[in-house]
This record gives structure tokens, C-alpha cells and sequence, in this order.
């Protein structure tokens, strides 16, 4: 069973404390979005989950081994694995040649004819397949994204974290992104998503957090959190101005 457990993590940068005692738990396969207004610590709790930035204080236990202290790439290993909010394909790599970085720089491939396999079941399972010798950069922004997370699951991670996976999609095609996002969740494997498109959050997250300046300030379902005056003077109101 997948356990994530997060506690009291405090984050500084100078004079600046950008993670004041944030915790919260991920148990088992859940999606999970999290939300928070420009500024409210989103990018840099998950660089601390990720492995990029090492906390001040507290800790980060997956699956019962502390991982608050490794390097990105071993985090990577131990089952947490993230995309960007700025799409990071390799454009001058196939789409093929794109998969298999990832398991090769972390020593996770069998040999050649194991890593293509899998590197084939991963793009037939996100439907890409019949673009695996296409260059990363003539493909679409939602085919990049799609790359990407086919890129993590390489990895076959216990927690994904989704940075802004709706940015540079088409809105026609974002049903599409959303019902693979679900699909590798059904694949049973907790999901984060960080987005400041509140449909869509609302759409697919059966559970919403809320950070505000380096506070938790909400955790629970959806429709609880919307209401929550709290979260509606923090975050849904300002937003709410900004998009006017
Ligand atoms: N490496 C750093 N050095 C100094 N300050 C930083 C650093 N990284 C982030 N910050 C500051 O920490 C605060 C939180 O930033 P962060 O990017 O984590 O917020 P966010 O919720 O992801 O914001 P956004 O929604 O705009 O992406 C901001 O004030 C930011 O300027």
C-alpha cells in the first residue's frame, strides 16, 4: 500500500519562510489536487518531495523509508517522480529515445529488448505509440505532455506529482488529458496535481489541499474546500479577480 507521509516541513529561503510546518499524508492510490495562490510554496513543497531542495526541518517518509535528504534521483528510485511545469521532452530525441533516458540513467532497464518493451507498452497505454520515431519536438503541447508522463511511468512510481499538466494544452483535448490521468490512477498510483485551472482540479481530485504562504490551510474533498471561507478569502477570490 502506498503511504506518503509528510511532517512539519519548514522551508526558508533568507529571510523568507516559504514552508511554515506543512504535513499531510497520501494513502493508497489517491488524486489528489493541490492548490494555492501565486507564491503560496506549491513549486518548492514539491521540489522538497522531489528531492531538489532539502527542507530546514521535518521529514518525508514513502513507504517507510525517509527520503527528505536523498537526491533527485534517488527519490526517483525510491517510487516519487514528478513532471515540470515547463515541459522538459528531449526535442531532438524520438519519442522511443525519449522513454528510455529516464530507465537507463537510473539503471532500471533489463537490456535492450526489455527497455523496448516496456518503452512500448508505456506508448501504447498513453495511445503514442504510432508516433515512437516522430522527434519530441514536432509533437503537439498535449502530445509533449503526454510524453513526459510517459517518461515517469518508465519508472514505474508509487506517487506521481503533476506540475501544471493542463498549461500549453489545446481546451479540446483536455478530456483527453484528464482521462489519462485517471488512467494511471486506475493503474494504481497516487496522483498530485498542482494547477492553477480550478476546472479542471475540480474536475478530476477526489481530494483538494490548500496551501497559502507556506501554510496548509484546507485538506479534504473537493465540494468541503470550495466552501470553505478560508480558502475562498485566500485563494478562490483572488483568483477569481485575477481571471476577470
Ligand atoms: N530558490 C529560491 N530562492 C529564493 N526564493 C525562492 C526560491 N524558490 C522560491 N522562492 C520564493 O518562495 C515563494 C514560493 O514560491 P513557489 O514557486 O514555491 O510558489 P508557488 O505556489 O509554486 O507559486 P506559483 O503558483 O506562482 O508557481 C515565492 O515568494 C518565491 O519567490
Amino acid at each position: 500500500m502506498i503511504h506518503l507521509k509528510v511532517s512539519n516541513l519548514h522551508k526558508r529561503f533568507g529571510g523568507l519562510h516559504v514552508l511554515k510546518g506543512v504535513s499531510f499524508e497520501v494513502n493508497g492510490p489517491e488524486l489528489i489536487g493541490l492548490i494555492g495562490p501565486n507564491g503560496a510554496g506549491k513549486t518548492t513543497l514539491t521540489n522538497v518531495l522531489d528531492g531538489a531542495v532539502t527542507p530546514n526541518s521535518g521529514t518525508v517518509y514513502l513507504n517507510d523509508q525517509r527520503i527528505d535528504q536523498l537526491q533527485p534521483f534517488e527519490v526517483a528510485r525510491a517510487g516519487l517522480g514528478r513532471t515540470f511545469q515547463v515541459t522538459r521532452a528531449f526535442r531532438r530525441m524520438t519519442v522511443l529515445e525519449n522513454l528510455a533516458v529516464p530507465a537507463l540513467a537510473l539503471g532500471r532497464t533489463g537490456g535492450a529488448a526489455e527497455l523496448r518493451d516496456k518503452s512500448m507498452s508505456v506508448l501504447e497505454f498513453l495511445t503514442l505509440d504510432h508516433l515512437r520515431n516522430e522527434y519530441a519536438q514536432a509533437l503537439s503541447g498535449g502530445q509533449q505532455k503526454l510524453l513526459e508522463l510517459g517518461r515517469l511511468l518508465m519508472l514505474d512510481p508509487d506517487v506521481v506529482i503533476l506540475d501544471e499538466p493542463f498549461a500549453g494544452v489545446h481546451p479540446k483535448l483536455m478530456e483527453i488529458i484528464y482521462a489519462y490521468i485517471r488512467r494511471v490512477n486506475e493503474a494504481g498510483k497516487a496522483i498530485i496535481i498542482i494547477s492553477h485551472q480550478m476546472d479542471a482540479v475540480f474536475a478530476l481530485s477526489e481530494r483538494l489541499l490548500v496551501l497559502n504562504f507556506g501554510d496548509m490551510i484546507a485538506d479534504g474533498p473537493p465540494d468541503e474546500v470550495k466552501r470553505d471561507p478560508a480558502v475562498i478569502e485566500a485563494y478562490l477570490g483572488v483568483d477569481e479577480e485575477e481571471d476577470a
